[in-house]
């Protein structure tokens, strides 16, 4: 079966079932200077070993994803640089059940624009980000350690139960 869903902007109210949001806050800087404010800590990334970075050139493509990959140990940070990216996510109905498929029927997607960030929670559902416009870049960063179901498998990929296929646009 195909779903359709429209792309949302981000917000952490909306992105909160999935994790927490990194944007300019509302309220005052807590460091200023001169020809800068600094607000700190705008969040926080929940780990307790070293921390690595990858990066991903995400190409132009049809706006659908099939699969998604979680990480049931680990908090990870993402962020384009360039261009804005679109984030498909997807809830994690039992983080203990290392044979749960995402749910076609919770999937969000969040465009993220360049000075935005989010960090997908434990055991959150997502795809490769697309690009909106042309290819973009974005980074990840996320502890490198070893998933408890074997994440870092070459294949992570879990198809959507019944083989379903989510368009977004
Ligand atoms: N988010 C993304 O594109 N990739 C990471 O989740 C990863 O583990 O490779």
């Amino acid at each position: 079966m195909q779903h359709r869903i429209n792309v949302e902007e981000l917000t952490e109210e909306a992105f909160r079932p999935f994790g927490k949001v990194i944007d300019l806050p509302s309220a005052a800087p807590s460091k200023t200077g001169d020809g800068w404010d600094c607000w700190s800590y705008v969040q926080m990334l929940d780990v307790d070993v070293p921390v690595g970075a990858g990066l991903v050139v995400t190409k132009e493509r049809e706006f659908q994803v099939a699969s998604m990959e979680r990480h049931v140990s680990r908090e990870e940070l993402l962020l384009p640089f360039d261009k804005e990216i679109i984030q498909p996510v997807a809830l994690c109905a039992n983080i203990d059940d290392p044979d749960e498929c995402p749910d076609p029927l919770s999937v969000k997607c969040f465009k993220i624009k360049p000075g935005q960030a989010i960090i997908l929670g434990r055991g959150v559902w997502h795809s490769p980000a697309y690009p909106v416009v042309g290819d973009a870049r974005y980074m990840f960063v996320i502890e490198k350690k070893q998933d408890k179901f074997g994440d870092e498998m070459i294949k992570p990929w879990v198809e959507f139960k019944n083989g379903d296929i989510v368009q977004f646009g």
